[in-house]
């Protein structure tokens, strides 16, 4: 898949100008970068959630799962309710949804309103949301944050597992690079105004083997990669 934006811009500001990205089939990609470098940006247009743009894919998607930044629950329905409205209104789709529900470990708390869970739950809910449909295309806008490091930790290997049955392509914008280095296949930085990817850093190492001092051996690798020359 290949994703070429020729112009996209706010106002004054272009955010992207000429911006290719490709993405191989099952990679997990991580895409990290300054604040405002304009990586919801992409994911957002990526989405079609933002149509006032110029640009082109190669592949277009069924569907896509979409993590935001900040969980995006309706108040007023249940868990359960909230992931049955994005399946199809079949009893196969409600069991789909129930399944994904029962694979984040929520099943026990399906009827409680989505105010009453933490903030840990709640990401996994979007996990499960995200997953329920089936995707093509998973997009993750920083998941983990503010959780603590616990949670996240165990959200991670909830990613995994959950990613690990259909291998959908996934794009995950994170700040940690870190989580980056334990997740990925190939880390993305994006700088510069418009943006451009300023290193794109593959990773081949198997998942289980990425222990911290695996991780702490990468991170000086990565940022020598990306000092612009
Ligand atoms: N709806 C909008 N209207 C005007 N400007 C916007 C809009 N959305 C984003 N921007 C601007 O576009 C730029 C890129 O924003 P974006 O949210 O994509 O950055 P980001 O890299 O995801 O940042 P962060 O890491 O802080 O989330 C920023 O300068 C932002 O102010």
């Amino acid at each position: 898949m290949k994703i070429e934006i020729e112009s996209k811009s706010f106002t004054d500001k272009q955010i992207f100008s000429n911006f290719d990205l490709e993405l191989a089939e099952t990679e997990f990609l991580a895409i990290s970068g300054p604040s405002g470098c304009g990586k919801t940006t992409l994911l957002r247009l990526i989405a079609g959630l933002d149509k006032d743009v110029q640009m082109t894919m190669t592949s277009s998607f069924n569907r896509i799962g979409y993590v935001f930044q900040e969980p995006r629950l309706l108040p007023w329905r249940t868990i359960r309710e909230n992931l049955h409205l994005v399946c199809a209104d079949t009893a196969a789709g409600k069991e789909q949804a129930d399944l994904a529900l029962q694979t984040v470990n929520l099943w026990e708390e399906r009827n409680e309103f989505p105010d009453a869970l933490s903030l840990g739950m709640k990401r996994r809910i979007e996990l499960a949301r995200a997953f329920a449909v089936k995707p093509d295309l998973i997009l993750l806008d920083e998941p983990f944050v503010s959780l603590d490091s616990v949670s996240a930790a165990e959200l991670r290997e909830l990613l995994l597992t959950v990613w690990a049955r259909d291998k959908p392509k996934i794009i995950m914008v994170s700040h940690n690079l870190e989580e980056c280095l334990s997740l990925a296949d190939r880390i993305v930085s994006l700088a510069g105004n418009p943006a451009k990817i300023l290193s794109s850093f593959a990773i081949d190492h198997p998942r289980k083997q990425r222990d911290a001092s695996w991780i702490t051996s990468q991170m000086a690798s990565l940022k020598t990669s990306q000092v612009p020359e």
